[in-house]
């Protein structure tokens, strides 16, 4: 990958000679490639708002016959009919590594989601599970952007716009409507977070000056690449709901391609952590990797924050997360390790919790006891890197995910002794 940064105009081109110079759409593109926009906001959307790329391809995308439906079982999209609202705190295991060969889409299924797709608000958050390549076919959503977590195994994520590998530790970005095949070499697990809304960008940094937290110089972008051409199904999906339809070519054939709305690639190791050097524990914004905003100012549709590797030297602070109720709703997963407001196990890598709008939550018992009489030396936190998607709106929960919840979660939250006189 020869390029990075975030939300600038980037330029690929596989064969030399077949991007165009100083306009879009030639009369005859070099090499007889077609010409093709991709829009990723309105076209009068404002200018710093504005992502659209062009493609130059081998055939255009058009070139495809009629999309049948095409059950998948697992996946839906916001708002779900019968979906469930729940105050309960949630929390799941990993879910299991098939045991028969399944491939990323087929070990695809949606956990929680909210707004709507239709409407362009909300998430959806899918989780996978698979040990298979993809082969003879290639998927998108039309439905939203998806933000690859994996946790267990390395992805390689062939797009339109070129390949990304992307191993747990790292996170990848494919814009809406881009072509995308998933291969894995072995048992692999993760989470997918799917934007309905206002397009995943660098958080504002205010006081915090011109640099720290994800610098946009380390989001790496593919370089164009086409593959020899074979029969795909293509697989799209739009309001939840899986259409197929057969191409007598690989969709993978753009040659050159120049803008905006591109996919990336992140190592959540560059992240630049920035937290107290006096006391008090900060609020998570802190940690904000990626937002969509809502509209309403300083208000999330999501924001990507993680709980990175990093020294705690807060002074006479109970430094893990404070007990708290908010108005915004917390899905979070594990990467690797542990995650110090949980010292009592049961949210382990690969598993998740959810913190529905105003849910009291915060450190476990074991948490709790432990963090309140620790020793309070410069202390480095080096074990875990957990995530989490925290929406404006509450989640509702599929069946699949109401059906395979962990049972007594409620009780870590039990056995402390009671203050006062
Ligand atoms: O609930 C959680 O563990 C996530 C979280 C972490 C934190 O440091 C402060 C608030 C918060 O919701
Ligand atoms: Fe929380």
């Amino acid at each position: 990958m020869t390029q990075s940064g975030f939300g600038g105009e980037f330029q690929s081109e596989s064969i030399a000679g077949s991007l165009p110079v100083g306009r879009n759409s030639p009369q005859r593109p070099a090499l007889g490639l077609y010409a093709e926009q991709l829009s990723g906001t309105a076209f009068t959307a404002p200018r710093h708002e504005n992502r659209r790329s062009w493609l130059y391809r081998r055939m255009p995308s058009a070139a495809h016959g009629e999309y049948r439906p095409l059950p998948h079982g697992g996946l839906a999209a916001p708002p779900f009919a019968d979906g469930l609202l729940t105050p309960n705190r949630l929390r799941w295991d990993p879910q299991p590594l098939p045991e028969t060969p399944t491939d990323w889409l087929d070990g695809l299924h949606t956990l929680a989601g909210n707004g709507s797709a239709e409407e362009g608000s909300g998430v959806s958050i899918h989780l996978y599970a698979c040990n298979a390549p993809m082969t003879g076919r290639a998927f998108s959503s039309s439905d939203g952007e998806l933000l690859f977590v994996p946790q267990l195994g390395e992805l390689a994520i062939t797009t339109e716009f070129g390949l990304l590998h992307v191993p747990p530790g790292h996170v990848a970005l494919v814009p809406r409507g881009v072509k995308l095949r998933v291969d894995v070499n072995g048992p692999s697990r993760g989470y997918v977070l799917e934007n309905h809304g206002a397009l995943f960008r660098l958080p504002d940094l205010g006081p915090i000056g011109a640099n720290g937290l994800a610098n946009p110089r380390d989001f790496e972008i593919p370089d164009a690449a086409t593959e020899a051409d074979t029969p795909t199904q293509l697989l799209v999906k739009l309001g939840g709901q899986l259409w197929e339809t057969t191409l007598p070519q690989s969709p993978f054939d753009v040659v050159a391609w120049h803008g905006n709305l591109v996919p990336w690639r992140y190592d959540l190791a560059r992240f630049n952590a920035i937290g107290t050097v006096s006391f008090d524990h900060p609020d998570p914004s802190i940690f904000t990797v990626l937002t969509s905003p809502s509209g309403q100012p300083g208000v999330a549709n999501c924001d990507f924050v993680i709980f990175p590797p990093r020294w705690m030297v807060a002074e006479d602070t109970f430094r893990p997360p404070w007990f708290h109720r908010n108005i915004m709703s917390e899905y979070m997963g594990l990467i690797s390790g542990e995650y110090d407001a949980k010292e009592g196990g049961g949210f382990v890598p690969g598993g998740g919790s959810l913190h529905n709008r105003m849910s009291a939550h915060g450190p476990d018992a074991a948490a709790w006891e432990k963090a309140s009489h620790a020793q309070l030396a410069p202390m480095k936190l080096d074990n875990g890197l957990a995530f989490m998607f925290e929406t404006v709106r509450p989640f509702r929960l599929t069946g699949q995910a109401a059906k395979t919840t962990q049972a007594g979660y409620d009780r870590v939250w039990q056995g402390f002794p009671k203050g006062g006189a």
